[in-house]
């Protein structure tokens, strides 16, 4: 039944912790290419619970690669590629309810790490999607 406020909670906030970032690890082999390192930009919730309100996410990565817009419909959310430096790429969300404004930002493909002991390289942001008097 839609409520008096045309469909929207009115004075309702909903907050998902979420995570996003890269993960790294140096090739095994020299290639042709010059690719040195294979790579994974994730996007997740905190607990690893589902996300059933985003419709997709885009990645967009350097303009180099193939196909540098990759658009993921489902989880896991993320894209993995192989490559030889670290750059900046966007993330776009686009949520199932189309009330809501897709959500935009970008992230460093970062592939060296302080200590080389550490391996993977893990390199990720915490954040959250907060939805303000949702549909
Ligand atoms: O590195 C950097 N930018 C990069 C952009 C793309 C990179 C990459 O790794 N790849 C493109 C992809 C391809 N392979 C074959 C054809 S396209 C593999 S690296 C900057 C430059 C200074 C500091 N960081």
């Amino acid at each position: 039944m839609e409520n008096a406020t045309h469909g929207r909670m009115r004075g309702v906030t909903i907050v998902k912790p979420i995570v996003y970032g890269t993960v790294a690890r140096l090739l095994s082999e020299k290639r042709e290419d010059g690719h040195t390192h294979s790579w994974t930009l994730f996007l997740q919730s905190l607990e690893g619970e589902d996300m059933p309100y985003i419709h997709q996410v885009e990645f967009r990565l350097h303009d180099s690669y193939h196909t540098p817009t990759r658009i993921v419909t489902k989880p896991p959310y993320q894209v993995s590629e192989t490559g030889w430096g670290e750059f900046e790429a966007g993330v776009k969300v686009i949520f199932i309810d189309q009330n809501e404004r897709p959500v935009q930002f970008y992230h460093p493909i970062k592939l060296f790490g302080e200590d080389p002991d550490k391996v993977p390289v893990i390199y990720q942001t915490y954040d959250e999607f907060v939805f303000i008097d949702p549909s």
